[in-house]
């Protein structure tokens, strides 16, 4: 399978160290990013190409990663769709506005082309995807990060966001794309509480979840990449996996 990566900063410098081409058939072969000189840096790294020609390079990949920014994915996801190629998508924020969202969805429909949202940066995907359906009462996201993560020059905590998903993945683009994972996993805006901490050196995602079914709650403690601290390790690591699962014969979990 050849694939090709939109955006080559943090998360693509883990999947393109991790991933080699003996593994599962899988070649990551084409790097493209609005700055070339990362391109090219990732491209020599890891033995591939980097992209001068976006429209070019969908002739010949079989899929294309995405792991730039929600705004890469609003100009860029429709013309891979148009081809018929899958996706793997990590700014997922772009899909919580709707009009995208539906416009996305029937190309993907009209080329048979399928869209991959990993897990990311947290756990309980699998459990809320199950409820999502069967009497889900209410889901929350309380998200804290350092002020290094957020961007901040803060001294104590403060709550910087509490309200939407929609509204969350508007105000902190490059920070919150899993309020829109979980959100569209059970396909309602979902309550998102986002905290600056000092006193954090992860990234936390604690979600609850309470419904029919009784209730349930994760917290995910990730240590940020060192090449992003907005950004978990988790993120590109369930990238990974996801890649390397369409090979599996038998699936565990959802
Ligand atoms: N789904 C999830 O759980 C998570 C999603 N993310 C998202 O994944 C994306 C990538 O994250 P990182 O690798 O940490 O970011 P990064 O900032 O380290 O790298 C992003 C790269 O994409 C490039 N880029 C940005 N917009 C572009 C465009 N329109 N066209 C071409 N290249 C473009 C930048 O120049 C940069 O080199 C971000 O949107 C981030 O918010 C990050 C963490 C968790
Ligand atoms: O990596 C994380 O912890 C979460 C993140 O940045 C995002 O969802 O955009």
């Amino acid at each position: 399978m050849n694939v090709g990566i939109i955006g080559c900063g943090a998360i693509a410098n883990i999947i393109a160290s991790r991933i080699v081409p003996e593994d599962n058939n899988i070649e990551i072969k084409y790097f493209y990013d609005k700055d070339v000189e990362r391109a090219e840096n990732l491209a020599t790294f890891a033995g591939g190409v980097a992209v001068l020609d976006f429209d070019a390079m969908l002739d010949d990949v079989d899929l294309v990663l995405e792991c730039a920014s929600p705004d890469s994915v609003k100009l860029l996801a429709p013309k891979v769709l148009e081809k018929g190629i899958d996706m793997i998508v990590m700014s997922i924020g772009a899909f919580m506005d709707t009009g995208f969202y539906t416009k996305v969805l029937n190309i993907a429909r009209e080329n048979d082309a399928h869209i991959h949202l990993p897990s990311g940066a947290i756990v309980g995907l699998d459990g809320i995807k199950a409820v999502a359906d069967f009497g889900l009462k209410e889901v929350t996201l309380v998200t804290r990060k350092s002020p290094k993560s957020l961007g901040k020059d803060i001294g104590t905590e403060e709550i910087l966001f509490e309200g939407k998903a929609s509204q969350a993945v508007k105000e902190f683009p490059l920070n919150i794309n899993v309020a829109a994972t979980i959100s569209m996993a059970c396909n309602r805006d979902i309550d998102v509480k986002i905290i600056v901490d000092p006193n954090v050196d992860r990234n936390v995602h604690e979600i609850t979840a309470k419904g029919d079914f009784g209730e349930f709650k994760t917290i995910t403690m990730n240590h940020p990449c060192a090449a992003n601290p907005k950004t978990s390790m988790l993120a590109a690591i369930s990238a990974i996996k996801l890649l390397k699962s369409f090979d599996e014969t038998i699936s565990v979990g959802l």
